[in-house]
């Protein structure tokens, strides 16, 4: 089936968040102008990426978009994470999706759906077999991770910002209560998953390997979607620039988004180690419920 096809028709306030979110590089794609090819259907995801926000979600999204049997949904739909969207109901939902055929698999990611507690249930009651991807990434990374892209958010928008480390370290304690903190202790929202999901239905993508390493990663995920391997080493290739593998596919050669990829800021070591060390016991207790381990500090 033709990708031309997997653009979904929506309007101007999602290109302009797709923009913020750092899809495009210096092209522009207009949305407006979609027809429904005969034959294909807009279709509810049958595997949404859940998350985690700064693990890879775009970058994974856009190495599956290789596979000819996949579609996805260029832009975060916050259905399942965000009432006023979930209020709107699965037409609304499935209207936002791209046209598909039927041997396609539509998916779309929303990095916030994993730390959301409402959206398992929802996906569950959407579709109880659904094929959950989870792209995680070691924590402390993670966390300097959305540092950085808040840090960068409130500069464009002319903001004060703060050093990592003010903000990470209050009167001399690690701010457990920090958001980038929370959201990296992975046990506690894998948790809330488990309720709905078997650990079979949620496949994990190691996205400190994916950024070194992606085809065997990707060959990993198509086996877990029973789809042939279509995608091949030749569709990446390392930008020395850039610092990231980039991707071949349709004739095009195309790198996510300056905003991906960005430089860290270099952390103290005491902050670092205070960081890790507060993550440690939440990793194992990951690794258990997961029975795999990843090689986080
Ligand atoms: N190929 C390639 N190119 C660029 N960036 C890549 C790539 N593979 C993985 N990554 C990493 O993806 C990180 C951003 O993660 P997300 O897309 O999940 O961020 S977001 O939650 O949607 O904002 C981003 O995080 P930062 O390095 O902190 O910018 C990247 O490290």
């Amino acid at each position: 089936a033709p990708k031309e096809y997997s653009q979904q028709g929506v309007g101007v306030l999602l290109d302009s968040l797709k923009l913020q979110e750092g899809l495009f590089t210096n092209e522009s794609e207009n949305y407006s102008s979609q027809v429904q090819p005969p034959g294909t259907n807009r279709r509810i995801p049958q595997s949404i990426i859940i998350g985690v926000r700064k693990g890879g979600t775009r970058a994974l999204l856009e190495m599956l978009d290789i596979h000819p049997e996949i579609v996805v949904a260029t832009t975060e739909v916050h259905f399942f994470d965000w009432d006023e969207n979930y209020a709107k109901g699965f037409e609304w939902y499935k209207n936002l999706m791209p046209f598909s055929y039927e041997n396609q698999i539509t998916v779309e990611k929303t990095p916030g759906y994993f730390t959301s507690s409402l959206s398992p249930e929802r996906i569950h009651e959407m579709n109880s077999s659904i094929k959950l991807l989870l792209i995680l990434r070691d924590p402390t990374e993670r966390v300097i991770s959305d540092y950085t892209q808040v840090y960068y958010n409130r500069l464009e928008n002319h903001k004060p910002v703060q050093v990592i480390e003010e903000i990470v370290i209050r009167n001399g304690e690690l701010n457990t209560k920090y958001k980038a903190i929370q959201r990296s202790l992975y046990d506690v929202h894998m948790e809330n998953w488990l309720k709905y999901f078997s650990l079979d239905q949620i496949h994990i993508v190691d996205g400190d390997t994916l950024i070194r390493d992606p085809l065997p990663e990707l060959q990993k995920v198509e086996k877990f979607l029973n789809l042939r391997p279509r995608i091949m080493s030749s569709n990446f290739y390392f930008n020395q620039t850039k610092g990231f593998y980039c991707i071949r596919s349709d004739g095009r050669e195309r790198c996510l988004h300056e905003s991906k990829g960005r430089p860290h800021p270099m952390v103290n070591s005491t902050v670092l180690e205070q960081l890790q060390a507060y993550f440690k016991d939440h990793n194992q207790n990951f690794y258990r419920m997961v029975n795999r381990s990843f090689d986080w500090h």
